[in-house]
């Protein structure tokens, strides 16, 4: 089975179309103001407006953001899926609320940290955040990947936070994770996306297979 590959942050064309021909299967377009990615709903609309219509899917990521902002970007930006940071009750109610599917991120450090019931459309397993972090995810942080080494996780998942080009393969292997996630490891700086590293990043997660689980 092919490795699912999102390219989160992107905030011009040039990265965008290089996501899109290299065969991204998510978008991710940041509506979160602290971070060096983030897009305005205008700005949002107008790397939609190039995404063909069978191409990958949008997707946009709100962090613990009212109904009003999650609707303005909606008003703009057909986004198929929201990635939530929030707590679970929250990101069910977003659901409920907008009828979109919705993936809810989860910071980990140890195993108690993975979740054993959901009840959304996907899980964003990444790494705990520092405590004086600026935002709860792009910070290019890892967590230990054998901690979801048979874990038997209640939603389909991808794991995130710290993956590059360079160590995505190794982070399939022993994750054994069937999607991954990428927004810092595929930059030259924070919020500038490289076309290199994300053919390489897309190249080397696609030729990677994740080991089954026993
Ligand atoms: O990318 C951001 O700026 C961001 C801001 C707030 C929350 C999450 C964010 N990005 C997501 O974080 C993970 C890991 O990113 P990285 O590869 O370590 O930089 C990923 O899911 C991004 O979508």
């Amino acid at each position: 089975m092919s490795i699912g590959v999102k390219i989160c942050g992107i905030t011009e064309p040039a990265s965008l179309e290089t996501a899109i021909e290299y065969g991204a299967d998510w978008i991710g377009f940041v509506f979160f103001p602290r971070s060096p990615r983030f897009l305005t709903p205008a700005q949002g609309a107008d790397l939609s407006i190039r995404m063909p219509t069978n191409g990958p899917a949008r997707v946009g990521l709100f962090v613990k953001a009212q109904d009003s902002d999650i609707q303005a970007a909606l008003d703009e930006v057909p986004l198929d899926i929201l990635q939530i940071y929030d707590t679970p009750s929250r990101a069910a109610e977003i659901r409920n609320r907008f009828g979109l599917p919705v993936w809810l991120a989860y910071g980990v450090s140890t195993r108690s940290d993975l979740p054993a019931y959901s009840d959304l459309d996907g899980l964003l397993i990444e790494a705990r955040p520092q405590i004086d972090a600026l935002r709860p995810g792009g910070n290019g942080q890892s967590f230990d990947w054998h901690l979801t080494q048979n874990w038997h996780p209640p939603a389909p998942w991808m794991l995130a936070g710290g993956l590059t080009p360079e160590n995505v393969s190794q982070a399939i292997a022993i994750s054994g994770a069937q999607a991954v996630d990428v927004s810092s490891g595929v930059e030259t700086t924070p919020g500038v996306k490289s076309a290199e590293k994300i053919r390489t990043f897309i190249q080397n997660a696609r030729s990677t297979c994740a080991r089954s689980k026993s």
